[in-house]
């Protein structure tokens, strides 16, 4: 490659990612008790730039070792939490978050407002079944939007309660939206796997009061 090419590459701060539409291309999956689940693959093109530097670069990771949500879960994974008003570590996620909170106005009536990230080393890191039920999900209905970036991971839902388990892959650059009762009526996992797998970064936009 032509080193003038390679230097303007490097220069431009997006490394060349870009958000696709949402309009029109969310499929929506309806689930039980008023949960649902939208799915948008490849709504962020072009992140390996972004995805390297969260992994390695812009994020004070931290290990996880306390309570989570309503039980005591499994957490290997690393962690980072961007509070209401706080600075995302790239400004491409604050873009992301500005055209989801457009997108779903409509329907939320309120804006995602904050930013949880995890990383997720290799196929041993996980998380155990658990709703987001920290806050006003307890008792309302919301919704968390996934950006997934790097390697693919299974996301696993299941009712509270019993039931079949869903299962929706998601790859680089992936967007999924669990909306409606999701939090409170069914529980969601990133199960362990037993196949070579690199790492992933999730990133979860959440409303005001909402883990
Ligand atoms: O890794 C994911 O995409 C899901 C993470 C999650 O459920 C959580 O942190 O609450
Ligand atoms: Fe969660």
């Amino acid at each position: 490659m032509d080193i003038a090419v390679q230097a303007s590459l490097f220069d431009d701060p997006t490394g060349g990612a870009r958000l696709g539409p949402l309009d029109g291309s969310v499929r929506r999956r309806t689930l039980t008790a008023g949960a649902w689940v939208d799915v948008r693959p490849g709504w962020m093109s072009g992140s390996d730039r972004l995805f390297a530097d969260l992994a390695e670069r812009t994020v004070a990771w931290r290990a996880e070792s306390r309570r989570m949500y309503d039980r005591v879960v499994a957490v290997p994974r690393l962690v980072a939490f961007y509070d209401v008003g706080a600075a995302l570590p790239d400004p491409l996620l604050a873009d992301a978050m500005a055209a989801l909170s457009g997108y779903y106005l409509p329907e939320l009536g309120e804006p995602f407002v904050s930013a949880g990230l995890c990383y997720y080393r290799d196929g041993t890191d996980s998380v155990a079944w658990h709703g987001d039920t920290i806050g006003r999900s307890a008792t309302e209905d919301t919704m968390v939007a996934i950006l997934s970036l790097g390697a693919a991971r299974t996301l696993a839902l299941r009712p509270r309660g019993g039931g079949d388990s869903v299962r929706f892959s998601l790859g680089h650059g992936d967007l999924l939206v669990m909306g409606g009762s999701c939090q409170r009526s069914w529980e969601h996992a990133v199960p362990k796997s037993s196949r070579p797998t690199g790492p992933r970064v999730s990133v979860q936009f959440r409303t005001r009061g909402v883990r």
